[in-house]
């Protein structure tokens, strides 16, 4: 499968890692960025070619990681080939928006990924265009499980895939940051409180997705009666987090449907 990714930023610079390491061939995948001192780094440090917009247009997957407010010029600008499947990782830009935007008849696809790619984790909420064929929705999905895992949703549940694990993942580093924090209020030196908190994060995400037990049951495991756990679970609950999380997410999906209003 031939891919050209067009921004390599914050997104686009993980898939790319991801991909390398997940055994693609810098061969396989060229890159459209607008600085040729980016062209030079991406090309010393990742072997990738950087090619013009007009040459992305011939890969059979074309992967669009610009903000969400670059796209109608963009794609204005893009002639992709018969046959190629153009992927927003936008958030906030529609199948319809994406469909009215490239010239008629190309097919599209929205992945939503998440930073997680940069370690072969991501996990990518994948929707279909309305002419995207089950072929080309195939390579899209297998693209994108060489980072990680996907999930095919229908567009309106895509904000929510947003607002759970495309935008998720920094809460978890906003977690893992205060906790990290919490612990050298403690005492701990900061490398002692990271090194305790990333494999605490590791063993949590393993036996969640290996036990396939409810987290609250999970938890409950951990708590002692009258114990160190209830005081500190006490504490959570106090500060309302559960809450804030609730509201955290909901704000997130919020806010891509408003962006796709305005864009
Ligand atoms: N960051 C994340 O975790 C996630 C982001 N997304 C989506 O990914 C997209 C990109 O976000 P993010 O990576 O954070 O943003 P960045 O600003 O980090 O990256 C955008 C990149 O696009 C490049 N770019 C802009 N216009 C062009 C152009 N005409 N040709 C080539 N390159 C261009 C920019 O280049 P330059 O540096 O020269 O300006 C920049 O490198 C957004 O649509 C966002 O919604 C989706 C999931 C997660
Ligand atoms: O914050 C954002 O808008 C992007 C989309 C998903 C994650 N980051």
């Amino acid at each position: 499968m031939t891919v050209s990714l067009i921004g390599v930023g914050a997104m686009g610079g993980a898939l790319l890692s991801g991909w390398l390491a997940s055994g693609k061939r810098p061969d396989d995948v060229t890159v459209v960025v607008r600085r040729d001192e980016q062209a030079r780094a991406l090309h010393l440090e990742h072997g990738v070619r950087t090619v013009s917009l007009d040459e992305a247009a011939n890969a059979e997957v074309i992967v669009v990681a610009v903000k969400p407010g670059q796209f109608e010029s963009l794609l204005g600008d893009l002639r992709p080939a018969e046959g190629s499947v153009v992927v927003s990782v936008a958030a906030g830009v529609t199948v319809e928006q994406l469909e009215a935007w490239l010239p008629e008849g190309t097919s599209v696809a929205r992945a939503m990924p998440n930073t997680g790619a940069l370690a072969g984790e991501s996990m990518t909420g994948i929707v279909r265009g309305s002419r995207t064929t089950d072929e080309q929705l195939d390579a899209v999905v297998r693209l994108f499980e060489a980072v990680g895992r996907t999930l095919v949703v229908s567009e309106p549940q895509l904000d929510a895939v947003i607002a759970v694990s495309g935008s998720g993942i920094a809460y978890l580093y906003y977690v893992a940051d205060a906790m990290i924090e919490a612990g050298v209020h403690q005492g701990l030196t900061r490398a002692q409180s990271r090194e305790l908190v990333v494999q605490t994060f590791a063993g949590a995400s393993a036996v969640l997705a290996t036990s396939g037990r409810p987290p609250a049951e999970l938890r409950a495991d951990v708590t002692s009666p009258a114990g160190t756990t209830a005081a500190a679970l006490r504490k959570l609950d106090d500060h309302g987090v559960r809450a804030a999380f609730l509201d955290a997410v909901e704000a997130c999906r919020l806010r891509a449907g408003e962006m796709s209003r305005r864009s």
